[in-house]
């Protein structure tokens, strides 16, 4: 296994880079933004700057042909100064070493914005999972587990799931960890079916989060919900959810999307009727009468647009056309920095990733304790208490956005470095 320390020069120089832009350069840009607001000590700044350790692996499996495939996986663990490191793991063609560094990067701000007791990590495998079958999968999430099994552990670095993984994923790699380890260990993991120790509502959760912000929102500027319009991209575990809760709860969804194109109805979608991701993967488009391709869907005339899929949609090409007036980014950085500063300039409100779709970390949070203290909590105390979470911290933010007269992104930000600032002050040297 190797393991290294980020050889990249710090970005003292925060000029917006060309696009394509990738999740490091962005998260790197948004970090000095933040610190330029507060009164941090740049050594800290600095340390931030750079993930603690990247391993990568190489993950060799058998494919169901008999012949041997070598993948490439990444663990990006960033900073672990207010806990054990946690987030995702993706299963998705364009995963690189980077793209792992900026996501866990923003796992450090997701978790300390809702003031978890966890650091930042992400991880995940360049590959296709739509090209494996359901047993080439699990051999090479055990295989994976294997590689990771000394970096990874309950107070350690706990993973969970991202893009291509499910609770299916998360079950093999708990089974596989713990049989190496000798004993059953639920906590090394989140995101897990309930069965073996997963939380009810986790799935539900980073979706959940996107429509409860999304709802106090609209509340904040006086737009009634059964008057608003939505555009979902991305039919997953964040965009169905968020979809299917606004839905019920009165808005308007029109548009929805797969990997294919989106459905598209002003009159309003039933979402309930058309199968999620994890029901039926590229059904959006299968059940659609009027289809528009995914860049028409993010330039819809709708009141919230949500970006529910994959990083780097609204770019400076786009941005100028984006007609929403509330962007709540369900995705991990689907924004750019450039797109970030027109949006801004046009006085769109983005709501970012890191506040939005922080459900799934704390409902991990929650299925953690859970697995501590091995004791279940039912659904209902579930999803009163990640609304209780969501509420806290839109409360913190908004009060740094009212105080400071800044862009949602940034108040979102100066909530987290400063916790975490003040954590490293505490702790004394360089955790
Ligand atoms: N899962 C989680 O706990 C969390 C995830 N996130 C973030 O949310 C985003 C989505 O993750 P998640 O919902 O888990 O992913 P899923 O794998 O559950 O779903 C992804 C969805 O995006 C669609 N999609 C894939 N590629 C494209 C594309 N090029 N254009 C448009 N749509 C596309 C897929 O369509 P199809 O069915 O056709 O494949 C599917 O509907 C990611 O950025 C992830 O990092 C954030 C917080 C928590
Ligand atoms: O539940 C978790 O630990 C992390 C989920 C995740 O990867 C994310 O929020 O981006």
């Amino acid at each position: 296994m190797g393991s290294e320390l980020s050889s990249a020069s710090p970005s003292e120089d925060s000029s917006t880079p060309p696009e394509p832009e990738s999740a490091l350069e962005t998260a790197r840009l948004q970090l000095h933004r933040a610190a330029d607001h507060l009164d941090i000590d740049p050594n800290i700044v600095e340390r931030l700057n750079h993930p603690r350790n990247v391993h990568e692996v190489t993950v060799p499996i058998e494919r169901d042909d008999g012949t041997v495939e070598v993948f490439t996986g990444y663990r990006a663990q960033h900073d672990s100064v207010r806990g054990p490191y946690k987030g995702g793991l993706r299963y998705h063609p364009d995963v690189t070493r980077d793209e792992c560094v900026g996501l866990g990067i923003w796992m450090t701000w997701k978790c300390a914005v809702m003031d978890l007791p966890f650091g930042g990590a992400k991880g995940g495998i360049a590959v296709n999972p739509k090209t494996l079958s359901r047993d080439e999968k699990e051999r090479l999430t055990r295989r994976f587990t294997q590689e990771l099994r000394k970096v990874i552990g309950p107070n350690l670095d706990i993973p969970a799931p991202d893009m291509g993984t499910d609770p299916q994923t998360m079950a093999w790699l708990m089974d596989a960890y713990s049989m190496q380890e000798g004993e059953t260990i639920p906590g090394v993991i989140t995101g897990k079916p309930p069965i073996v120790g997963g939380s009810k509502g986790r799935e539900d959760a980073p979706g959940r989060s996107v429509a409860i912000i999304t709802q106090l929102v609209c509340e904040y500027y006086d737009q009634p919900l059964s008057e608003t319009t939505v555009a979902v991209q991305g039919y997953g575990s964040v965009g169905a959810n968020a979809a299917r809760l606004l839905d019920e709860r009165g808005a308007t969804v029109v548009a929805i999307s797969d990997v294919n194109g989106a459905m598209y109805d002003p009159a309003g979608i039933d979402t309930a009727a058309v199968p999620s991701h994890d029901e039926e993967p590229e059904a959006v488009t299968e059940y659609a009468d009027t289809v528009i391709s995914n860049d028409e869907l993010l330039t819809l005339d709708v009141d919230v647009l949500i970006p529910a899929a994959l990083g780097n949609v609204i770019t400076e090409a786009n941005a100028d056309d984006i007609a929403a007036d509330f962007v709540v980014e369900g995705a991990n950085g689907p924004t750019t920095s450039t797109a970030d500063s027109i949006l801004a300039d046009r006085d769109v409100m983005v709501i970012p990733d890191i506040l939005a779709n922080a459900g799934g970390v704390t409902v991990s949070y929650f299925e953690w304790l859970q697995d501590i203290n091995r004791r279940s909590w039912s659904l209902e105390r579930v999803n009163d208490e990640l609304d209780e979470e969501m509420r806290a911290a839109w409360d913190a933010v908004r009060t740094e956005f009212e105080n400071r007269d800044i862009t949602w992104r940034d108040a979102a930000y100066i909530v987290a470095l400063s916790r975490i600032a003040e954590a490293h002050e505490a702790r004394g040297l360089w955790p």
